[in-house]
């Protein structure tokens, strides 16, 4: 990995005229690349400036607690995280930080009420508002994107003005992001996964499109009242500002405050690097001990119970249950053998056709369903006007429930069977052969051929992939290689557990048939 920086580093140096350049590239994909400082030092990750000041300090100066044996320090790939020095024990505290540190997007009037504070509610508010749930199922992607964006103005403003109370927190914040709204337009088409490709155009078409807005916005306001202080926003800056957002920020909930829940950037804390097994929690203080630490992170009791943190171990978080799409895309990392990705499919008659057919089931009715399947599809949201096409496979349920029960009411032979049976019954894998074991066995045969065409509309074989990454690529090549061999990998897992499923079936209905 670090050759493969700092081959990166000095192919971006000898190009490096300015801190961001925007790039919309020949296939019209459009792309944001960042071009690093000439001025950046050796370091994995960079930082905003070259000797940062000291965040420690920074959160301890500001009557914020630090226990004494964690440090910041370089963590291989993932750039920065804390470490234990020395042992802590069980149940310690590990950060404290008061409530004026956190940065968050003003919720009432508190930075003076100046015009360059309206300015930015203004430009706030040009962020669309989205609550329609809409038929790809990308909804909720998008809210993401746009919250983050919305405190990233805040951030952006705080980057710009002299003397901000935030600068030691904001000079301490990575210089670039890995996430592929900054990959080259090869590395995105690299991906070879249709549902992230659509994410990243969506983000780069929305930070284009925002640009422009912020530019219109400001570009007769007075240097006074600007919200950036005069400085020149463009899509580039704003993904920063986005990518900072969206790789750090937590969601906390202040019910007992009216506020509901609230994104903010929590300084220090914020140095925790990603475990689905974390060793820290974060705890919020509402109404208990001192009322002004707003948050803590403590030690996990309940993963780790009656273990220390050992000495040179990494202070872990869990950002979340996510899907590797969501890593790349907020994070900028791919975690292997991830038990939350899943590959994204659309439910489609004619293709589901096809696999039942290649899994030899005989006259499938996935095209032309009769009435009383309609009506299931329709219970299940794969029918109708509303209807969500969107269905998975892998993840902890290896295959989304509503396609499950779908594949089995289709491949069922008559009405009565199924409408013994409820819909839960029908979504879950756990239950077997509910519908009995030709039906069951139709099912899973389909699926294995739905993998088996999945798979071979990626262009490239794992093993193909795997002798890339060892040629010693870009980071953003090795990002996306890394993708698509675990999505490939998914599909490989949904085929192995259901291709033991079949033949536990088939030795299930042997021994039937022997006695
Ligand atoms: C909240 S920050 C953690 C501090 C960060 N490492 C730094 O240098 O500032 C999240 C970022 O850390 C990196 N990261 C965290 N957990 C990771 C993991 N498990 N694998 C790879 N990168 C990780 C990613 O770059 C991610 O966007």
């Amino acid at each position: 990995m670090s050759n493969l920086m700092s081959s990166t580093t000095s192919k971006i140096m000898l190009m490096a005229t300015r801190d961001y350049c925007l790039t919309i590239n020949s296939s019209a994909t459009r792309v944001l690349t960042f071009h690093r400082r000439l001025t950046c030092s050796a370091d994995a990750t960079p930082r905003l400036v070259a000797n940062p000041p000291d965040l420690v300090k920074w959160v301890r100066r500001e009557g914020g607690f630090v226990h004494p044996s964690v440090r910041i320090a370089e963590s291989g790939p993932y750039g920065l995280g804390l470490v234990a020095s020395e042992e802590i024990p069980k149940g310690s505290e590990l950060i404290a930080l008061p409530e004026h540190i956190p940065l968050r997007f003003p919720l009432v009037d508190s930075d003076g009420g100046d015009e360059s504070y309206s300015n930015l509610v203004n430009l706030a508010r040009h962020v669309p508002v989205l609550n329609k749930w809409c038929k790809t199922g990308h909804v909720e992607h998008l809210a993401e994107e746009l919250w983050a964006m919305k405190l990233g103005l805040k951030l952006l403003q705080e980057r710009a003005k002299t003397g901000s109370f935030w600068w030691p927190y904001i000079s301490n914040l990575p210089q670039t992001f890995t996430v592929p709204i900054f990959f080259p337009g090869d590395d995105i088409k690299n991906l070879q996964y249709a549902p992230l490709l659509y994410q990243v155009n969506k983000r780069c078409r929305f930070l284009l499109d925002f640009e422009k807005e912020v530019r219109s916005e400001v570009e007769d306001v007075k240097l006074v009242d600007h919200p950036f202080g005069g400085k020149d926003v463009d899509a580039s800056s704003l993904g920063w500002a986005m990518s900072a957002v969206s790789s750090r920020a937590f969601r906390l909930s202040f019910q007992n405050r009216n506020h509901g829940d609230v994104r903010m950037m929590l300084p220090l804390i914020d140095m925790c690097n990603h475990s689905f097994n974390p060793n820290a929690e974060i705890i919020q203080e509402q109404g208990s001990g001192d009322p002004k630490m707003l948050v803590k992170a403590c030690f996990f009791n309940s993963v780790v119970a009656g273990m220390n943190i050992k000495e040179h171990d990494h202070l872990t978080l869990n950002y979340g249950c996510l899907s590797n799409d969501l890593l790349l895309l907020d994070y900028g990392f791919v975690v292997p053998s991830n038990p939350y990705d899943c590959v994204e499919l659309k439910y489609d008659g004619g293709l589901f056709d096809a696999a039942s057919m290649a899994a030899g089931v005989s006259n499938p009715s996935f095209s032309s369903p009769a009435l009383w399947q309609r009506q299931i599809l329709s219970k299940l949201n794969l029918e109708g006007e509303q209807a969500l096409l969107k269905v998975t496979l892998g993840g902890p349920e290896v295959v989304e429930g509503r396609l499950l029960a779908a594949l089995r009411s289709l491949l069922a032979s008559d009405a009565e069977t199924v409408e013994k049976c409820d819909l839960g019954t029908l979504k879950s894998l756990d239950i077997e052969s509910p519908l009995g074991l030709a039906t069951e066995t139709a099912a899973l045969r389909t699926l294995i051929a739905l993998c088996v065409i999945a798979l071979s509309h990626f262009p490239t074989k794992i093993m193909e992939d795997e002798s890339l990454l060892k040629q010693g690529v870009s980071t953003s090549t090795e990002l996306a290689l890394q993708f698509r061999i675990q999505k490939k990998s998914v599909l490989i897992d949904v085929m192995r557990d259901l291709t033991k499923r079949v033949k536990l079936l088939s030795s299930n209905e042997s021994i039937v048939t022997q006695s």
